[in-house]
């Protein structure tokens, strides 16, 4: 089974709300990609991921993980928590405990692990999340940046198998967002954890995304690999979305008459590297 999560014509309104904020969405998740979900504001992003660790039951549609129906039972859902971990955009509403590393070990805890095997895991979490010097420190005494942190390493330490996250980088700075790239990336090398990401940053989804996703008020409107997505630039402005700096300037140099050899680079570092092979082979051509 290629999909680890399908929703099949799912519709969903909030109480009151005259909009729907899902209106008959199809969308599959591949396992072990890491995939961006891209959307304006109040497209349904948030509404999406609650939908997806069975905190809303949608009122028409289905959901499906690993090709079996969702069941909307206490002990199911509690099963369904463990395997999709969700960060929230916000870390307010996720953290619960007094201090860093109580609000690491609260998972571990509920999951029911030994005492020993709870802090063996939330010292490993602390030192990978750079949060080791905070252990002790009261969560409403950090950061809203820290706190975030906070809040990932808290859902990162159980391992699920499907990684919700929404808007990560929001708050973090520029060596904070590189490590969390970092960690990401770790953790889907090692682990092969599939990973959702609703981001409004198109630069970062090119850089890290293997499959994209676009929402348009409660609609999945775009979907697939990030060169067959950001190709559709007439689509993608209509709904006044752009398109990454890198493409258009990989697209405006227009070296597509070299032999077809270079590379689509997805970061700097990769055309600076491409550039350097296209100058040299002219160089060779040219005598
Ligand atoms: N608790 C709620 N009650 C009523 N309406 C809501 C509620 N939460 C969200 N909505 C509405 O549902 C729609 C989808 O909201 P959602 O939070 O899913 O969007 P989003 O894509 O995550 O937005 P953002 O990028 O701002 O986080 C919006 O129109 C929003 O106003």
């Amino acid at each position: 089974m290629a999909w680890l999560f399908e929703m099949e014509d799912v519709s969903y309104t909030y109480p009151g709300g005259i909009e729907p904020a899902l209106d008959h969405i199809t969308l599959r998740i591949p396992r072990r990609k890491r995939c961006a979900l891209l959307g304006h504001n109040g497209c349904g992003k948030s509404t999406l991921f609650l939908h997806i660790n069975g905190i809303y039951q949608p009122e028409h549609g289905d959901l499906k993980w690993n090709g079996e129906p969702y069941l909307y039972r206490r002990s199911y859902l509690a099963e369904l928590r463990r395997k999709v971990g969700l960060v929230f955009q916000d870390p307010e509403q996720q953290l619960i405990a007094n201090t860093v590393a109580e609000d690491i070990s609260y998972g571990l805890c509920n999951a029911g692990m030994s005492d020993a095997e709870v802090a063996r895991k939330v010292d490993e979490a602390l030192v990978r999340f750079g949060l080791d010097d905070l252990r002790e420190r009261p969560v409403h005494h950090l950061s809203l940046g820290q706190k975030k942190r906070v809040a990932l390493a808290g859902v990162m330490v159980l391992r699920p198998e499907l990684l919700l996250l929404d808007e990560p980088t929001a708050y973090l700075d520029r060596l904070h967002t590189k490590l969390l790239l970092e960690e990401l990336e770790t953790i889907h090398r090692d682990e092969g954890t599939t990973m959702l990401m609703a981001t409004h940053d198109i630069d970062l989804a090119y850089e890290w995304a293997d499959w994209v996703f676009v929402m348009h008020k409660g609609r999945l409107v775009l979907e697939g690999t990030p060169e067959e997505v950001f190709k559709r630039r007439e689509v993608l402005e209509e709904m006044q979305l752009s398109v990454p700096l890198l493409f258009d300037v990989w697209e405006a140099l227009d070296l597509s008459f070299f032999n077809g050899t270079l590379k689509r680079p997805r970061t700097a570092a990769e055309l600076r590297y491409q550039l350097e092979r296209y100058a040299t082979e002219n160089k060779r051509k040219m005598g």
